[in-house]
């Protein structure tokens, strides 16, 4: 364990000399060691929650043929301009397509064509009747059907291309895939979807205090949640989560580790032990090697303790092991982050704009991002404060929506005033 007689003297200073960077700047800070992966093809049905790799363009048009909408006949307008209730068209059905046929015989004029719905319309029909529009007699073994209206050309027919041409850009680079993605990509035959590679996280917290979840309370020992709800985020963002475990507040073990886990593995999160503390050996460690820190502070709360430094070109991400300023770090830095190489369009939580459920006095010199659950009433929508959100608490995170950001000179807020919240990924819990 660190001796704190002998507790890195020559950094002493700079442990407690911080220059607080603003969150953009840190954010911009990180995007050049956040490098595109490669990319890989996965089967069309495992995209889901993937980033897409290259743009999609439509190989041919969509749909592919005309098609009916309807149940019904096809035929030729002009047939039934002279129709009327007093006035029945009558029309020789000349076959039967059902859907995935082809027709084999044009339609021409007195004739007509069985359809069903998503059947390709014969060539020389131009309208589509629907069946329960008709009235039909079978003569001599031929069948007629009879319509007492006239027809508009085009009704009921869904014309070739109508959602796409040929070429038209489909999905753009880094759209996240789903569900509606994955229709397209199906009806535009694409079998097997270049993806981006999922970020392999290396995740270890720090901190003598720390027990595994399955462990019993101890005097002074708590269990250490912020590895799990970690990768729980980091799966959340597309990346994938190595669990390196916890370790002691040891400098020498944590040098090791860190060493280790940057040489293997595409980004290193640790969280706890970045602040001023005798036994913050992650602090530290960055500041061992001065020249590769990115920042130390940042002018926010929670997570003003947040960490980065890079490494043989890794980055490594400290977090605060204060469960709130730990899940708002992650959010701030180390999303963006795994987004980034993937490729994310939208890497950052989503800026939505609410009105404050309750008052908000409190004013701090730094940005605060406010653990906040989020309702709808009338149409509008509120942002509640967590009645606690110190980073040391952990409950609220559960019942939070977004975070609602507090610049330092927005003064004391009253219930209706307007915020900007980040989104937080998931359903309103209302
Ligand atoms: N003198 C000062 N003290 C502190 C300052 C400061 O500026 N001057 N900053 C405070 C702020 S702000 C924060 S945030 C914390 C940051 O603490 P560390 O990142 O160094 O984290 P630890 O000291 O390791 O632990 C803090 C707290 O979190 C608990 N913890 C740690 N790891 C986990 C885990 N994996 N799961 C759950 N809980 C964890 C730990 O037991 C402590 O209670 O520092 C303030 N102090
Ligand atoms: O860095 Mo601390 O999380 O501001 O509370
Ligand atoms: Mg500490």
């Amino acid at each position: 364990m660190t001796n704190p007689e002998n507790n890195n003297k020559e950094y002493i200073n700079d442990k407690f000399q911080r220059s607080a960077l603003q969150v953009a700047e840190a954010q911009a800070r990180l995007k050049p060691y956040a490098a595109l992966l490669t990319h890989e093809e996965v089967p069309l049905t495992c995209s889901s929650g993937r980033y897409l790799a290259q743009p999609v363009y439509a190989p041919h048009p969509f749909p592919a043929f005309d098609r009916s909408s309807m149940d019904g006949f096809a035929v030729i307008a002009a047939d039934t301009s002279a129709a009327g209730e007093l006035n029945t068209v009558w029309l020789e059905v000349v076959e039967v397509i059902p859907c995935g046929a082809v027709a084999s015989r044009e339609i021409t004029r007195g004739t007509a064509a069985r359809i069903m719905t998503g059947a390709q319309v014969p060539g020389g029909a131009d309208t589509v009747i629907m069946l329960e529009a008709t009235e039909s007699r079978i003569e001599d073994g031929v069948t007629y059907v009879g319509i007492r209206r006239p027809l508009e050309a085009g009704k009921h027919i869904t014309p070739c291309g109508l959602e796409l041409s040929t070429g038209d850009p489909v999905l753009p680079e880094g759209k996240l895939i789903g569900a509606g993605d994955i229709a397209v990509l199906a009806a535009l035959g694409v079998p097997d979807v270049p993806v981006r590679r999922r970020p392999k996280v290396a995740v270890f917290a720090t901190g003598s205090e720390l027990l595994e979840v399955d462990e019993p309370l101890a005097p002074g020992k708590i269990r250490n949640s912020n590895s799990p709800m970690l990768e729980a985020l980091i799966r959340e963002a597309g990346g994938e989560p190595v669990r390196l475990g916890a370790i002691m507040d040891d400098l020498e073990l944590a040098r090791s580790r860190v060493q280790m886990a940057l040489e293997s593995y595409d980004l290193v999160l640790t969280t706890g032990g970045v602040s001023v503390g005798d036994y913050d050996i992650m602090g530290d460690l960055v500041r061992e090697q001065t020249g590769d820190m990115l920042f130390n502070k940042i002018a926010m709360r929670p997570g003003s303790v947040t960490t980065a430094a890079v490494r043989g070109g890794t980055l490594l991400l400290a977090l605060s092991g204060n469960p709130g300023a730990c899940f708002v770090g992650f959010q701030l830095f180390a999303r963006p982050v795994i987004g980034w190489m993937q490729g994310a369009a939208q890497p950052f939580l989503p800026e939505w704009t609410a009105r404050l459920g309750a008052e908000y006095k409190r004013v701090d010199r730094f940005t605060r991002f406010v653990r906040a659950r989020l309702e709808i009433r009338e149409g509008v929508l509120y942002a509640y404060p967590a009645a606690v959100d110190e980073s040391s608490v952990t409950v609220t995170i559960k019942d939070s929506d977004c975070l609602i950001i507090i610049p330092p000179d927005s003064g004391q807020l009253s219930a209706g005033d307007k915020v900007t919240v980040l989104k937080l990924p998931g359903e309103i819990r209302g």
